[in-house]
């Protein structure tokens, strides 16, 4: 769009309108015709000289006796005159950049190569600048461009170089056919310069080297020097009319296009800077829009390239710009990778932290599900627990109730084996479940059989588990708090002994009622350790020939006596267990 604006004028009627007022000018032929000899004898100065300074391989673009067109050619990639510059100043030109194969004899015109070897000619054009030389633009080694300056600017290279060869002797001074040096004049364009300032500093280059192109000269009055009115098309009308005025019609063309030139070097300038400014904006966007990375990235990507192109192509970069740009496209490359990086790394916690919550949510659902289960099943057992010492109560109640039925007292008859060395006559005719029958001896001739009921009678053969199992009841009646005794009477060496305790040699089988009843009694306490807790004590007493004697005493008090009047339920053949 501001290249429309800017080049809004019709530049071929301008052309026309030009050719038309000075075509009275067109007779003076001789004049012209000379002036080209000139030039020419100078251009081939110009070339034998570079030619031998840098040798015809060197120089092979360039013939000994060039047309201005082959001059202008063989020198526009500006490899020759930085050679040539830096043999005469050493390092002068840094950096050449050498020629392609095919670059040199690209057919296309000037334009393509002036922004090929834009940089050989700007560097060349910098140092000259540098050595106080006269110096020309980069757009007349273009097409239509000014050969003759170039031809000066080499020309008074070439004195220098021989005041040099010739031991510095004095100041050195050129004064060939140059005008006075553009000393002062920063050849490398600043970038904040509008436009029409750019091309104004050139046009007064050009007037004050050369060929009166100035617009700060008052031409016929057409072309003011007023800065302000070249920023309207109008005075850019009468200053492309100012700069053409004086010309042949031959030089028009190629002064246009040379025009034309600078106004695309401008318009991409100007390019370039708009990018610069886009890039900047659009690189800061993606850091405040976290939400559109990718988005961010392919506009960064698009603007890094164009920042690229714009600064491989643009005629007022330098290395420090480039440079600047280069460093600023790094730095944004890797701020974009990081801030991608961030933005996944976000997006997996974000994940993360969804699927954490869900699982939460889940365990919590599930915990209170269980923890209500639980608290059913609690309650359950506590109903059942409840329900169960009922029963537990029934129970005993019942059991009790049956023990009381079988009778609160129960005798038992036991009838002992024979010992060794006994005579086997026995008393006893006939043993029963529950009765015993007895013979006694002869009396008056007469045998007399007697039979005595019990609870139940054990004969002979009646082992300790068979005797104990009757009485083993009511060792749990005792543990449901009942009082229980139980005793055996008999006589001398019935066996009271062997049943309530058990032979001399002890063995399971063996044991008697009280270790029988005690293994239940601790047994059982332990079963109801839940329920109830039990204290047990024992007590062992002997009561023999009206004495009283404590079996288990452990103070010497063996035969510690009890007085009697405690002991009179019991006889002194009872042995007392509980
Ligand atoms: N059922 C039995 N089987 C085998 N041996 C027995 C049986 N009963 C008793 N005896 C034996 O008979 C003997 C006398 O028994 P025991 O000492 O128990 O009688 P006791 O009634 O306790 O006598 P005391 O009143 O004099 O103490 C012992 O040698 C004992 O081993």
């Amino acid at each position: 769009m501001a290249a429309e604006g800017v080049l809004s004028f019709s530049m071929a009627s301008l052309v026309e309108d030009v050719v038309r007022q000075h075509g009275g000018r067109l007779s003076d032929r001789d004049l012209a015709s000379r002036k080209e000899e000139q030039a020419a004898s100078r251009r081939y100065e110009v070339a034998g000289w570079l030619r031998k300074a840098v040798g015809v391989v060197g120089a092979k673009d360039l013939p000994a006796e060039p047309t201005e067109e082959e001059f202008r050619i063989g020198l526009r990639n500006g490899i020759v005159l930085c050679n040539v510059l830096n043999k005469v100043q050493p390092g002068a030109v840094p950096k050449v950049v050498e020629a392609p194969a095919d670059a040199a004899v690209s057919p296309d015109g000037a334009a393509l190569s002036a922004y090929q070897y834009f940089e050989n000619v700007r560097n060349f054009l910098v140092a000259v600048e540098e050595m106080g030389l006269p110096t020309f633009e980069a757009s007349d080694l273009n097409q239509g461009g000014k050969s003759a300056r170039v031809v000066n600017c080499i020309l008074a290279l070439k004195s220098y170089s021989d005041w040099k060869q010739s031991g510095c002797n004095g100041s050195w001074k050129y004064s060939g056919n140059s005008k006075p040096n553009i000393a002062g004049k920063c050849f490398v364009r600043k970038n904040s310069e509008p436009f029409t300032g750019s091309l104004s500093r050139t046009s007064s280059i050009n007037e004050k080297s050369f060929d009166g192109l100035s617009v700060e000269t008052n031409l016929s009055g057409e072309v003011s020097s007023d800065p302000s009115e070249m920023n309207s098309s109008r005075p850019l009308n009468a200053l492309v009319k100012a700069v053409l005025t004086d010309k042949r019609p031959d030089e028009v063309p190629g002064l246009v296009e040379s025009m034309l030139i600078k106004v695309m070097e401008e318009f991409e300038h100007r390019l370039t800077r708009q990018n610069e400014g886009r890039s900047t904006v659009k690189d800061v966007v993606p850091f405040e829009d976290s939400k559109s990375p990718p988005k961010s990235k392919v506009v960064a990507g698009k603007t890094t390239e164009r920042v690229k192109k714009d600064i491989f192509h643009s005629d007022a970069s330098n290395d420090e710009h480039r440079i600047k740009y280069s460093n600023d496209e790094h730095r944004i490359l890797k701020q974009q990778v990081s801030l991608d990086q961030q933005q996944k790394h976000i997006q997996e916690l974000r994940h993360t932290l969804n699927a954490t919550k869900v699982g939460m949510q889940f365990f919590q659902k599930k915990y209170f599900e269980e923890f209500t289960n639980l608290g059913q099943q609690i309650y359950g057992l506590a109903h059942a627990a409840s329900g169960y010492h009922k029963v537990l109560e029934e129970n005993r109640k019942l059991y009790n109730q049956v023990q009381d039925l079988k009778g609160s007292i129960r005798v038992y008859c036991r009838v002992r084996p024979f010992m060794p060395g006994q005579t086997r006559i026995s008393t006893v005719d006939h043993i029963d479940d529950g009765s015993i029958t007895i013979v006694t001896p002869l009396k008056y001739g007469k045998e007399v059989r007697r039979a005595f009921n019990f609870n139940k009678a054990f004969g002979p053969s009646a082992t300790q588990a068979e005797v104990f199992a009757d009485t083993q009841p009511l060792i749990r009646s005792v543990l449901d708090g009942y009082n229980v005794c139980i005793f055996a009477y008999g006589q001398t060496g019935s066996g009271k002994t062997h049943t309530m305790t058990g032979p001399r040699e002890l063995t399971e089988e063996t044991r008697g009622v009280n270790f029988r009843a005690l293994s239940d009694l601790f047994f059982l306490s332990e079963q109801r350790r839940d329920s109830f807790s039990y204290e047990v004590s024992v007590q062992m007493i002997e009561i023999y020939n009206e004495q009283v004697r404590d079996l288990l005493a452990t103070d010497g008090g063996l035969n510690k006596r009890y007085p009697l009047h405690d002991l009179t339920a019991f006889h002194s053949f009872f042995r007392l267990f509980f």
